[in-house]
């Protein structure tokens, strides 16, 4: 089974060493992906000028889906094509939020998902990671 692994440019820079999305043979795989642009900023996130921050679960969601539906699209797949979804959330009580945004992006043919809460992410802003994988055959 062959293998490749791909660091997207345009997309943000992975926070360690590990690829964007890597193929094994008919599947891809999309790291823990998260709402952070290419410049770093959070897309979701407000902070105020005594620095407290403002999350909107809503958009942090939306921008993570759409972060993996672009890394996605460099390997000519789509989230059509997604069959397993792994959430972490900061907190349960966003998961209202997150699934009515889910929502929009998926139904109930859509991929296999699981959703839990966890400590922390690696960005003390980011309320959500989400990570994929994809059915592809070349
Ligand atoms: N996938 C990981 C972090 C992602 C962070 C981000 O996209 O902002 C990891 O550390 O494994």
């Amino acid at each position: 089974m062959s293998t490749q692994a791909k660091v997207v440019e345009g997309k943000a820079t992975p926070r360690g060493k590990y690829p964007h999305i890597k193929r094994a043979g008919d599947f891809l795989f999309v790291s823990g992906t998260s709402s952070r642009r290419a410049d770093n900023s959070l897309a979701g996130v407000e902070v105020d000028a005594m620095g407290t921050a403002k999350f909107d679960i809503r958009a942090q969601t939306r921008a993570v889906l759409e972060n993996i539906s672009d890394i996605l699209g460099t390997q000519g797949a789509s989230l059509e094509d997604v069959v397993e979804i792994g959430t972490f959330l900061v907190d349960m009580s966003d998961f209202g939020g997150y699934n009515e945004v889910y929502g929009e992006f998926f139904d109930f043919d859509g991929p296999a998902r699981t959703t839990v809460a966890v400590h922390q992410l690696p960005h003390p802003h980011l309320r959500i990671e989400i990570k994929a994988v994809a059915y592809k055959p070349l």
